[in-house]
């Protein structure tokens, strides 16, 4: 399989502060790639650094399905294919769920009218079952709702990489499980997927491999069983008497 997306030696620093430092990993196409790593070990970061928002590498190359984005802009990085979701909703508020569907999606979809496109809205509400709550404000439907919106608008811009940034903080031990079902059927068409999470069961579930950061760096790298019982991870997330004992 060819790779969609490759990081070659990216570093970023925040004044003395080196928040990713000499990263590199690739993502196949039709992947569902995890990333793990502990609080502040540069997670959020990768996906701005991706994304452009707001700031891109200060040194390394990314490439998408092999062309070199790396001084892209963020509008140019979502017309080649990558669309992120954010930790926190960040959904229009004040807009209907519909609205919010509406404003995401490419211009394309309004040339057949503005009826046409809110037709084409409508079918991503319902493959997230939110269609009955079209009209309501963003910021009255509930947080999983809230969290199904996000990914449908990423959708809507139909992306070829769609990057999940904690798509399950704040969700119920059920809303966890529907929330794996859902990353997997947005996989099924063959979209790759980028997912940071906390929730190692998540990420376990769903990613076909699994990295982990620690201080910027890449600590781990491989199948996600092999990768959680890794010495070096353990010992990232809790310490050295966890990963000798
Ligand atoms: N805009 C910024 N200015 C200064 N420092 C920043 C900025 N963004 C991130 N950092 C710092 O960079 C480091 C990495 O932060 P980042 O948010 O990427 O970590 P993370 O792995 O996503 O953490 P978490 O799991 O808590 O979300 C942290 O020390 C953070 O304080």
């Amino acid at each position: 399989m060819s790779d969609i997306l490759a990081v070659d030696g990216i570093s970023k620093s925040f004044g003395a502060l080196k928040a990713i430092r000499n990263l590199s990993f690739s993502l196949k196409q039709s992947e569902v790639l995890g990333i793990a790593g502990p609080n502040g070990s540069g997670k959020s970061t990768l996906f701005n650094i991706l994304t452009k928002i707001p700031f891109g590498p200060d040194s390394g190359e990314i490439r998408i399905a092999g062309d070199v984005v790396t001084e892209y802009g963020p509008r140019q990085i979502v017309e080649k294919g990558l669309v992120r979701s954010f930790q926190t909703e960040t959904d229009f508020e004040t807009l209907s769920v519909i609205e919010n569907v509406l404003v995401s999606l490419p211009d394309r979809d309004f040339a057949k009218g503005e009826a046409a496109a809110r037709k084409r809205a409508m079918e991503f509400l319902d493959s997230f079952d939110l269609a009955a709550q079209k009209d309501r404000p963003a910021s009255e439907i509930g947080v999983y709702d809230r969290k199904k919106l996000m990914i449908a608008t990423a959708l809507a811009c139909r992306p070829k990489i769609l990057l999940l940034d904690e798509p399950a903080a704040g969700l119920s031990r059920p809303e966890v499980a529907e929330m794996i079902q859902l990353i997997r059927r947005v996989n099924e068409d063959g979209l790759s997927v980028i997912v940071i999470e906390h929730i190692i069961s998540l990420l376990v579930s769903v990613s076909n491999r699994l990295i982990v950061l620690n201080f910027g760096e890449l600590l781990a790298e491989g199948a996600p069983d092999d990768v959680i019982s890794d010495p070096r991870v353990i010992e990232a997330y809790l310490g050295p008497a966890a990963a000798n004992g």
